[in-house]
């Protein structure tokens, strides 16, 4: 891969000497809709944040734009822009000033503050609610706001963590258009969700993920060759997805 955006070596994070994510390894190049499957508990939260660095590895290393987090992290975060899975906005703050306060994080002042808010709303098609509490918005209006708050500082990097739960088809629609938008004007995505057809529609690679290893990398197709080795047979990526990880409930739960 030419030009590699983020690359994890290794990395290992434990909670109560349990190894959630387990000697991770993946490497995403400039450009890539990479998505990261995996069932529940598998280690998919954990890992975005540490590449994010709200979480500490205990173990491997992590370069973003060929430089390590450890020395660079601050520098680099600038470079990320993270849409958790828990909605990050506050209810009681106008659209316009959610987006203002997560941008000015990132020491974007005056009239350039201005222009990415205006634009981050623009993009998500929420200008003309721009005064709007964000209390009074819908499902799928929280979520779209939730993504222009990590847009102002104009981010090389976007990773989505289930940015489509609970929310009607059109605006899954929406989301996953404009995520293939942000694309295309040359922002590398990482997406990580249970939806296997949206994972399908946008991503051109994907991991998946289960018991905090990645135990499979590749496009639909290759994903699919490790599962059958008929070529004419029809597989979907869940029926290759439960195939890999198997069909066993995750239903534990920490300490019971
Ligand atoms: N702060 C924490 N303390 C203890 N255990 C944790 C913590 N955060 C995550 N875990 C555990 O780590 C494991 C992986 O969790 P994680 O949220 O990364 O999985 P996931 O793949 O994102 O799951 P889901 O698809 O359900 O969101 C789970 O067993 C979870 O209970």
């Amino acid at each position: 891969m030419n030009d590699i955006v983020l690359k994890t070596d290794g990395i290992t994070k434990k909670y109560s000497n349990k190894a959630v994510v387990d000697c991770l390894t993946l490497e995403i190049g400039r450009g890539e809709i990479f998505g990261l499957l995996g069932p529940n508990g598998a280690g998919k939260s954990t890992t975005m944040n540490m590449i994010c660095g709200l979480v500490k590895p205990n173990a491997g290393s992590i370069c973003l734009f060929g430089r390590d987090m450890k020395e660079e992290g601050k520098k680099l975060l600038g470079k990320i822009g993270y849409i958790p899975q828990e909605l990050a906005i506050h209810e009681n703050l106008k659209a316009w000033e959610n987006v203002e306060l997560f941008t000015s994080l990132y020491g974007i002042k005056g009239a350039e503050l201005k222009k990415a808010v205006e634009e981050s709303l623009e993009f998500v098609g929420l200008s003309d609610k721009r005064n709007v509490f964000a209390k009074n918005f819908s499902g799928g209006m929280k979520r779209r706001l939730n993504i222009a708050c990590a847009l102002g500082h104009k981010p090389e990097l976007l990773i989505f963590d289930e940015p489509t739960v609970g929310i009607d088809p059109q605006s899954r629609n929406f989301i996953l258009e404009k995520i293939k938008e942000a694309n295309r004007a040359g922002t590398t995505i990482i997406y990580t969700s249970h939806y296997m057809e949206e994972v399908e529609a946008v991503c051109r690679r994907i991991a998946i993920m289960d018991s905090g290893k990645v135990i499979a990398t590749g496009s639909r197709e290759e994903l699919k060759q490790l599962v059958t080795a008929d070529a004419e047979k029809e597989l979907t990526l869940e029926e290759v997805f439960l195939t890999l990880t198997g069909k066993k409930l995750r239903d534990y739960t920490e300490g019971v």
